[in-house]
């Protein structure tokens, strides 16, 4: 666990007088779990962003395996980000595409060379692993929202990330789908020994899911620990916070 595979110091992001990150230091070791918790609007999204490559920040250092992210530009990013998987909110599931279309998609996109029969097995492996084998010729139109929600971690796994990114993994889900899905994310974890950061406003999934909960408040990580050491914390805003959402 000593591994470091994200190592933020120091990141400052602004957008015009918004100062949205104002010196986040966050460090994430290989094979662990780290919750991000926020209000909507301090940042979560940006964080992400710039972790991937994908928005510059204005001061700080970033480095996601072993690799300065602000540096890479052309075929390197491309190979970085298959190595960080991004799991939307919206599942993102082409509507067009069978669910084995949508899994095909990431390979056939960006690995050449493979054969019918290893996308076949890639393929039925990645649906046996979230237990929906029997989807493979369905529509994302003929599945329950956790169903896509499955499908959609599933295609993200199709490219074997190092690193995985959860954005609002059980937003707008039943309780017990939710708890179907932070179970899937710690198996997702103890089978391929990936990272992640799972971004959430769900306390059950921040406690169910997270070796470490880091709090964004005002700009930076003010509280990082396990779930009960940051909520012991008496601050009004963190109290506030865990009052506002509902927990088991
Ligand atoms: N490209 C951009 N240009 C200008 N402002 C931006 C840009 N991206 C984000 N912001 C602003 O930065 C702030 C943080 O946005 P972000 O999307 O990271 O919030 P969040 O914590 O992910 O919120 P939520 O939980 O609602 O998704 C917001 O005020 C947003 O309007």
């Amino acid at each position: 666990m000593d591994e470091l595979v994200i190592d933020i110091q120091g990141l400052k992001k602004s957008f015009g007088d918004l100062h949205v990150l104002r010196g986040v230091d966050l460090q994430v070791h290989r094979g662990e779990n780290v919750v991000v918790l926020g209000r909507s609007g301090t940042g979560k999204s940006v964080l992400i962003k710039i972790i991937v490559g994908l928005l510059k920040p204005d001061a700080g250092e970033v480095r996601v395996l072993g690799q300065d992210v602000t540096l890479l530009r052309g075929r390197e990013l491309d190979d970085f980000r298959q190595k960080v998987g991004f799991s939307f909110q919206s599942s993102a599931l082409y509507d067009s595409m069978s669910i084995r279309e949508n899994l095909e998609f990431p390979l056939v996109r960006n690995i050449r060379n493979l054969s019918r029969a290893d996308i076949n097995r890639a393929v039925e492996e990645a649906l046996d692993d979230v237990g929906l084998s029997q989807t493979i010729n369905q529509m994302p139109s003929e599945l329950s929202g956790g169903q896509r929600k499955r499908i959609g971690i599933a295609r993200t796994l199709m490219l074997k990330p190092e690193i995985m990114l959860y954005d609002e993994p059980t937003a707008g889900l039943d309780p017990i789908t939710s708890i179907e899905i932070n179970n899937l994310i710690n198996e997702v974890r103890q089978r391929t020994g990936a990272s992640s950061i799972i971004i959430t406003h769900d306390l059950t999934c921040a406690k169910t899911t997270g070796d470490r909960v880091a709090m964004l408040l005002d700009g930076t990580f003010e509280r990082v620990g396990t779930f009960d050491e940051v909520f012991a914390d008496p601050d009004e805003r963190v109290q506030q916070f865990y009052n506002y959402n509902f927990v088991n």
